[in-house]
């Protein structure tokens, strides 16, 4: 008799989607706003919906350069009428007098009584008058007053990231500012008396803190402010001072490494200690140990200190509950489904997220290639992927088969 505890088997993981699920459930959506200029506003999330109080456009204006007509004037083709004003963008016309064209320009104001522009190409002009070539249709080039946008219609939902083109549409109604959520404030800290900053000499038997700067950047690239704590020693005193001075001042704290089992891994006690461990340890590969709890009130994040598994887990756990916390309405990755290039012969009782490239092959068709690597130490295959595929548990992949895969392009915003 040994007297030890037994290694938890594989059932006692917590599958994915429970483990997703799980930790959305405690994620609260941001309670306050911000008001900001159009430019401020970019990549936040919309708080409240932006309602148009105008049609547009705001009137019936030319599609072309060319003259406003009225068609029943124009009996055939040749017909020549005289030009009775003249109509640039930006000015407001009279109304066209009858038997007469308008010289009218892209974007201007079409004149009551008129029901046609007639592009220039298809006309000559001499002495005043114009000569119509050819005969135009009732409509023809007129852009039709709240074609576009109805006055008071909703043109930008809550919970969504502004993009350009949705500053470029509040702006288009005269919106000039928009109200978004405050941004969650989220706190990092990296575990390990090995870790050196980049920049230092290199010492024996330590290594450069990677992680901070992947995961610094990920939260950046989400819209986080990032509350930089750097590195805790590895005591379990200095874990829970560290944690509990980021929980004082973010709205979710994360950490890196020290959530496994061996004696120099603190995070877990210290979350014990402090408040509640609601998750540890997921049917995932890579990423296994990663946890989740409460220090106090603030929510924790433990990713573990393998670089690829604070990647992986950030992606699949982290970036979902800031998605929620941010106030977006969508939260999960998205998967596309893709081509194997690949065999995979070895089914697995986790479920693995695995570096993957999905390229164009030679004949034009898309395949998904792995990284030959399964280490999560190996940084390095994370630069090479441009997106992670998805293994499922117990399962056998030939290449041809369909298989999930999230872009990066995606994950990381
Ligand atoms: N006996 C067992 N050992 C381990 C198990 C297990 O189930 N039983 N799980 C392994 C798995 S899987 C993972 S993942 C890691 C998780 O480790 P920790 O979260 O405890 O992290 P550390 O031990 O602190 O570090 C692991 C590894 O990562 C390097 N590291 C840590 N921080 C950084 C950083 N900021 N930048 C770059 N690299 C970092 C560290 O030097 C270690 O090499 O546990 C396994 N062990
Ligand atoms: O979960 Mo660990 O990430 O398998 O190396
Ligand atoms: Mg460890």
């Amino acid at each position: 008799m040994s007297g030890c505890d037994c290694t938890p088997s594989v059932s006692d993981l917590k599958p994915y989607e429970e483990a997703v699920e799980l930790l959305l459930s405690h994620a609260r959506p941001m309670q306050d706003t911000e008001t900001l200029n159009l430019h401020d506003a970019l990549g936040r999330v919309l708080a409240a919906p932006v309602n148009s109080g105008i049609d547009v456009p705001g009137w019936d204006n030319s599609a072309m350069d060319g003259y406003a007509v009225r068609t029943r004037d124009i009996p055939a083709a040749g017909t020549s009428l005289r030009i009775s004003q003249r109509i640039p963008a930006g000015t407001a016309p009279q109304a066209l007098e009858p038997g007469t064209a308008a010289r009218i320009f892209t974007g201007a104001p079409v004149p009551e009584g008129a029901d046609a522009v007639v592009m220039q190409e298809l006309t000559c002009e001499q002495n005043g008058e114009v000569i119509i070539n050819a005969l135009p249709q009732p409509g023809a080039h007129i852009r039709r007053r709240g074609e576009d946008i109805r006055q008071n219609e909703e043109i930008i939902q809550p919970g969504v990231r502004l993009l350009p083109q949705h500053l470029g549409l509040a702006a288009s109604v005269g919106v000039g500012q928009l109200q978004v959520w405050r941004r969650p404030r989220v706190a990092v800290l990296a575990s390990g008396d090995e870790l050196l900053m980049p920049g230092q000499p290199l010492k024996p038997g330590m290594i450069y803190n990677s992680n901070l700067f992947t995961l610094a950047g990920m939260l950046r690239a989400l819209g986080c402010e990032v509350i930089d704590l750097g590195q805790v020693e590895d005591t379990l005193e200095a874990t829970k001072a560290a944690l509990t001075n980021a929980a004082g001042q973010a709205d979710l704290v994360i950490a890196s490494g020290g959530v496994s089992v061996g004696e120099e891994d603190h995070v877990k006690p210290a979350v014990e200690a402090l408040g509640k461990l609601n998750m540890w340890k997921v049917a995932i590969r890579p990423g296994k140990p990663v946890a989740f709890g409460h220090i106090g009130d603030t929510p924790f994040l433990g990713t573990p200190g393998n670089p690829v598994s604070l990647f992986v887990t950030f992606l699949l756990f982290g970036r979902p509950f800031i998605r929620k916390l941010a106030g977006l309405s969508e939260v999960m990755p998205t998967t596309i489904q893709a081509t194997a290039g690949f065999d995979w012969n070895k089914p697995d009782k986790r479920r693995e997220f695995h570096r993957a490239r999905l390229e164009k092959q030679a004949d034009g068709s898309d395949r998904v290639s792995v990284h030959p690597s399964r280490s999560s130490a190996v940084l390095s295959s994370t630069t090479w992927a441009n997106g992670l595929v998805v293994l499922p548990e117990n399962q056998t992949i030939k290449t041809g088969d369909q298989v999930q895969f999230m872009p990066f392009s995606e994950l990381l915003s």
